[in-house]
């Protein structure tokens, strides 16, 4: 399920952001990638070690602890602290697939990537191409977002950046390990959880949702992993 967070950021986070990585020492994508990606990966990413980024990932994850809809379309289990990356000057990420296994930081052990997430830093007008292209069974999406928006999408899919021709593409990125490793039955949980909240909302008979609400439940118990 590939799904649309707006204004994860306010205005104001977003310049002041900015303003620092603007200032930031950047370093080559191709220090976090593996062999496969590396023949495709065409950007710049604050180095993992960077102040900077640990001080910037800690300001997306509270923005993200903020939004309910982010948590019922991914159900979060682990979150790998969030990078930064920019295209430009014909900059690109051809087709891959995400590693599966990720290393979390400090000896934290490891996270499976279930659900990719591209936070984008930049208003669209700022830069030509710069699309998230992410390809799945019913086709090929093209993502090109507001500065402050967020999209998630399964991490199992092929995906690619197309080319930045003109201005710069400024990005944050992450991965999700979830409760519910399936793509399908995260969607599912995610459809009836918003079918609830809309039920709740209208005032609808208290049994009924109540019963709704135990098979979410229920369900989440039987397909969550730990
Ligand atoms: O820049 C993006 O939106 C996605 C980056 C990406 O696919 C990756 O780093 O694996
Ligand atoms: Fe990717």
């Amino acid at each position: 399920m590939l799904l649309h967070i707006p204004g994860v950021l306010s205005a104001e986070q977003i310049r002041r952001m900015r303003e620092s990585l603007d200032a930031a020492p950047w370093v080559d994508g191709r220090e976090t990638v593996g062999a496969q990606g590396a023949r495709v990966k065409r950007n710049q990413q604050l180095p993992d070690a960077s102040p900077l980024r640990r001080q910037l990932g800690e300001t997306v994850l509270a923005a993200l602890a903020a939004q309910p809809l982010f948590h019922a379309a991914t159900l979060p289990l682990r979150i790998l602290p969030p990078r930064f990356n920019r295209y430009a000057d014909g900059g690109q990420y051809g087709f891959h697939v995400d590693g599966a296994v990720m290393a979390l930081p400090d000896g934290a052990g490891q996270l499976r990537s279930d659900v990719s997430c591209t936070l984008f830093l930049g208003e669209p007008d700022e830069y030509e191409g710069g699309e998230l292209i992410v390809s799945d069974t019913y086709g090929e999406h093209e993502v090109k977002l507001p500065a402050g928006d967020l999209i998630v999408y399964p991490s199992s899919s092929l995906h690619r950046v197309a080319p930045v021709t003109r201005g710069m593409r400024v990005a944050s990125f992450f991965w999700v390990q979830s409760l519910v490793r399936d793509d399908s039955r995260r969607r599912l949980l995610f459809e009836l959880d918003t079918s609830i909240q809309a039920l709740t909302r209208t005032g609808a008979d208290h049994a009924a949702v109540l019963q709704l609400t135990g098979v979410y439940h229920n369900l989440l118990r039987q397909w969550s992993a730990t």
